[in-house]
C-alpha cells in the first residue's frame, strides 16, 4: 500500500519505448498540453496535481497563485479530456520547509533567493521525482519549456528551449544528470510559441486554454512580496546610508529591498549630485542598506558556491556565457572552479547582481551548471584626483 495513489500496476508489461511517465499537472495550459503530447506519443501517462498550499482557499485572490482548489480541479478535468488517471498528491509540508521557509530565511540575511529553482530542485524533481521512481514511474513530464538531449553514450545534456522567448532552462539549471534522465518537458523541443500552445490547447478541447499564466512566485499570490516578507519578518527599523556610513534615511526592514532597487528609498537627503541612489547592499547584522550611484552597481566578478553540473565538472578554466536571473540576458564569462567554489569574471562589467541569486553557465544551448552566487566584486571606483 502507498500514501501515494496512483503508481503503474508493476505486473503490466513494459516495453522500452512506452514509457511510464506522471504528468504534473498544475491546473494551468503548460503543464496540461504537455501531458496530452505525451500521451498523444503513446506513453503510459498518469496526471498528479500537487497540493503545495496548506490552505490553498487563502491563495484565491483573484490574481492567479498556485495550487487553489480550482488549480487542482482544472488540472483534473484536463486530465478527464485527455482520458489519463489523475491524483492529487500533497507535498504542502516539504514545499513549506524547503522552499518557503528558504525563501524567507534567505531574505531575511539579506540574499535575493529564486524559489522556483529550489523548487525544481528540492520538490519536482526530488520529492516528487523520488516518490514517482519508487512507485514505479520512468519520468516526470512538466510543461517547461527546455529541451533534454540524449548523446549517444545514453548521458543528457539540457538545452534552451528552441522558443528563446519562453525558455526555462534557467530554473532547470539545478538538474543533475539523474534528473535529466527521468525528466521530460514536451514543450520545449518543438518551436511552439505560448500562443501556439494555447491554440493547441483550445484545438484539444482543454478548458484551461485561455487561462491565465501564473506569476512569478506561486505562493505570493498578489505579488507583495514585502508584505508577504514583513508578515513573515516583522518591522525592523533601520538606516539608508550612503557608501562612506552617513545616513540618508531609514528603512521599516532591510528584507525589503533587493540590490539594484531604485524605488521605494524614500530618502530623507537628496544625493549631493543630483542624481537618483541605487540600492548596493543589505547588512542584516547592522540592519542597514547601504545606497549609491548606478555605476557602483557594475559587478566584474563573482564568487558562486554549491555548484551543480548537467554532467562532467568541467576540469579547468573555460570561457561560457552566464544567466544571472530568470529572464536576464546572457553575458560572456570565463570561469573556474575552485576548491569547489565557482570563480566566474565578466568581459564586460554587469549591473545589479546580488548574493542569493542562481548564475547558470551556457555552452551556446547547453547548460553547463549552476551555483548561487555568494559574493560579487565590484569595479575599482573612479577616484577624482
Ligand atoms: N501545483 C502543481 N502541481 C503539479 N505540477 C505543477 C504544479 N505547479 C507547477 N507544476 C509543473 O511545473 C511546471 C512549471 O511550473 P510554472 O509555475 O513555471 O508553470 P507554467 O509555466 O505557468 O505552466 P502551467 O501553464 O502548466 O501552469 C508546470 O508546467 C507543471 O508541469
Amino acid at each position: 500500500m502507498t500514501d501515494f495513489p496512483g503508481a503503474p500496476d508493476p505486473s503490466a508489461p513494459r516495453d522500452g519505448r512506452r514509457l511510464r511517465v506522471l504528468a504534473a499537472m498544475s491546473g494551468g495550459v503548460d503543464s496540461a498540453v504537455a501531458a496530452a503530447r505525451a500521451a498523444e506519443a503513446g506513453h503510459e501517462v498518469t496526471g498528479v496535481h500537487l497540493a503545495l498550499s496548506a490552505n490553498p482557499q487563502s491563495f484565491r485572490t483573484g490574481a492567479r497563485g498556485c495550487c487553489t482548489i480550482e488549480d487542482s480541479r482544472d488540472a483534473r478535468r484536463a486530465a478527464d479530456v485527455i482520458g489519463i488517471p489523475f491524483y492529487v498528491w500533497d507535498l504542502a509540508e516539504r514545499f513549506r520547509e524547503d522552499v518557503v521557509e528558504d525563501f524567507v530565511a534567505e531574505y531575511a540575511a539579506g540574499r535575493t533567493p529564486n524559489p522556483c529553482l529550489r523548487c525544481n530542485e528540492k520538490i519536482k524533481f526530488a520529492a516528487l521525482l523520488d516518490k514517482a521512481l519508487a512507485l514505479g514511474f520512468d519520468a516526470v513530464c512538466t510543461g517547461h519549456y527546455a529541451t533534454v538531449v540524449t548523446r549517444d553514450d545514453g548521458s543528457r545534456e539540457l538545452h534552451r528551449a528552441s522558443d528563446l522567448a519562453k525558455d526555462q532552462s534557467y530554473v532547470l539549471g539545478v538538474l543533475d544528470d539523474r534528473q535529466l534522465a527521468h525528466a521530460m518537458f514536451p514543450l520545449g523541443d518543438t518551436l511552439t510559441t505560448k500562443g501556439e500552445i494555447r491554440a493547441e490547447a483550445e484545438r484539444r478541447d482543454l478548458a484551461v486554454a485561455k487561462k491565465p499564466d501564473s506569476h512569478d512566485i506561486c505562493f505570493i499570490a498578489d505579488g507583495d512580496t514585502q508584505g508577504f516578507l514583513a508578515k513573515r519578518l516583522g518591522m525592523a527599523e533601520g538606516d539608508i546610508v550612503d557608501e562612506d556610513g552617513a545616513k540618508l534615511g531609514t528603512h521599516e526592514g532591510a528584507y525589503g529591498f533587493t540590490i539594484g532597487q531604485r524605488k521605494g528609498l524614500r530618502l530623507g537627503v537628496p544625493a549631493a549630485d543630483g542624481k537618483p541612489r541605487y540600492v548596493l547592499d543589505i547588512s542584516p547584522v547592522n540592519n542597514t542598506v547601504t545606497v549609491g550611484p548606478a555605476d557602483a552597481l557594475d559587478i566584474t566578478a563573482l564568487t558562486a558556491i554549491k555548484p551543480r553540473w548537467c554532467g562532467t565538472p568541467p576540469s579547468g578554466p573555460g570561457t561560457y556565457t552566464a544567466q544571472l536571473r530568470a529572464h536576464g540576458s546572457e553575458t560572456a564569462v570565463a570561469a573556474e572552479l575552485v576548491d569547489d567554489a565557482l570563480k566566474v569574471s565578466f568581459t564586460e562589467p554587469v549591473r545589479g547582481v546580488a548574493p542569493g541569486q542562481a548564475i547558470v553557465l551556457y555552452d551556446g544551448t547547453r547548460v553547463v551548471g549552476s551555483a548561487t552566487i555568494a559574493q560579487t566584486e565590484r569595479r575599482a571606483p573612479a577616484r577624482l584626483a
